[in-house]
């Protein structure tokens, strides 16, 4: 645990939207350097708000009750909001989900790719020119010189995300935070695009904390998985144990559901009620133990 790159230890965390509801309970959670760490769970589980209370991004009515998110060593929750933010610049990148929001539909690729090693890394532009055609080329983008030039709407929804890979690489973070970043592209493209990001991750040795509620992806790509339900940890471990023999009904019910590779016409089955229930059943035990 002490060599952990990023560890969260015990976050709670609450929606002053929802009467003070919880929605993180009591999370803690670890990446090594060079793991991935997926963080998987149904939409609502908290998968989102784990990763932007790293970033500290939280939504204005989502407070942090306990815990804490430290990251090679420096708590970030108690860190004054400069230092934060200037830790957070310099060794974590994120991939988002959707890459065209994520760019500037006004700026071509070259200026969005050397701004970062620009302003970041102190590159000349030349420097930050060669580098970055040197990044578009790892990520095996054809073409890198005329890429170059060209404005994200004139870019495949993979190439956007290779681009975006790119510029997460850029500055050689040491974490990367990736939230669902193949939602949005098809089953091929989705393929090549996690076997690059697991590519650049090895080569880069950086951890990665991977966002996904898709168990395909996880057996993909992750090294140890958490599975929250509503945000609260229902099994957490490495991959092949969880997908494997997973131990809580729920992550059992989730695997099953899961359409397999070589029968997907199959379809998903849905998790059952009991299982549901007995979810719902060990968070009102959580929150009792809180308050009682
Ligand atoms: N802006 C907000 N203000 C208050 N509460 C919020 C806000 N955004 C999300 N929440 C609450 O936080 C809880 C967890 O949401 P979160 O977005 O972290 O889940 P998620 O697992 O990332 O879901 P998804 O896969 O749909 O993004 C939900 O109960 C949600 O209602």
């Amino acid at each position: 645990m002490s060599a952990a790159l990023l560890s969260i230890e015990h976050l709670s965390a609450i929606s002053e939207r929802e009467g003070g509801a919880s929605i993180l309970r009591d999370v803690s959670l670890s990446v090594a350097p060079g793991e991935v760490h997926g963080l998987v769970g149904e939409s609502g589980a908290g998968k989102s708000t784990v990763a932007r209370a790293i970033l500290g991004m939280l939504p204005r009515a989502v407070r942090v009750t306990s815990g804490a998110i430290i990251l090679s060593g420096t708590e970030l929750l108690t860190l004054e909001p400069k230092r934060r933010r200037s830790l957070l610049g310099a060794h974590v990148a994120l991939i988002p989900q959707d890459p065209l929001s994520a760019l500037n539909p006004s700026r071509r690729i070259e200026a969005q790719l050397t701004d970062g090693l620009r302003m970041w890394k102190g590159c000349s532009a030349a420097e930050a020119r060669r580098r970055a055609l040197a990044l578009l080329d790892e990520v095996q983008m054809r073409e890198p010189e005329r890429v170059m030039r060209l404005y994200p709407h004139e870019l495949s929804g993979g190439m956007r995300q290779r681009v975006l890979i790119a510029a997460a690489f850029a500055l050689e973070p040491r974490l990367v935070i990736a939230d669902e970043p193949t939602t949005a592209l098809d089953v091929t493209v989705q393929k090549q695009i996690l076997r690059l990001i697991r590519d650049m991750q090895l080569r880069h040795d950086t951890g990665a904390l991977f966002v996904t509620h898709d168990l395909g992806v996880v057996a993909q790509i992750c090294d140890r998985v958490t599975l929250l339900f509503g945000g609260r940890i229902m099994e957490q471990g490495p991959t092949a144990d969880l997908l494997l023999r997973p131990q809580h009904p729920y992550t059992r019910a989730l695997v099953a559901a899961s359409p397999r590779y070589d029968r997907p016409e199959d379809g998903l089955a849905p998790v059952p009620e009991a299982v549901m229930a007995r979810c719902r059943q060990e968070i009102a035990a959580f929150d009792r133990g809180l308050h009682g």
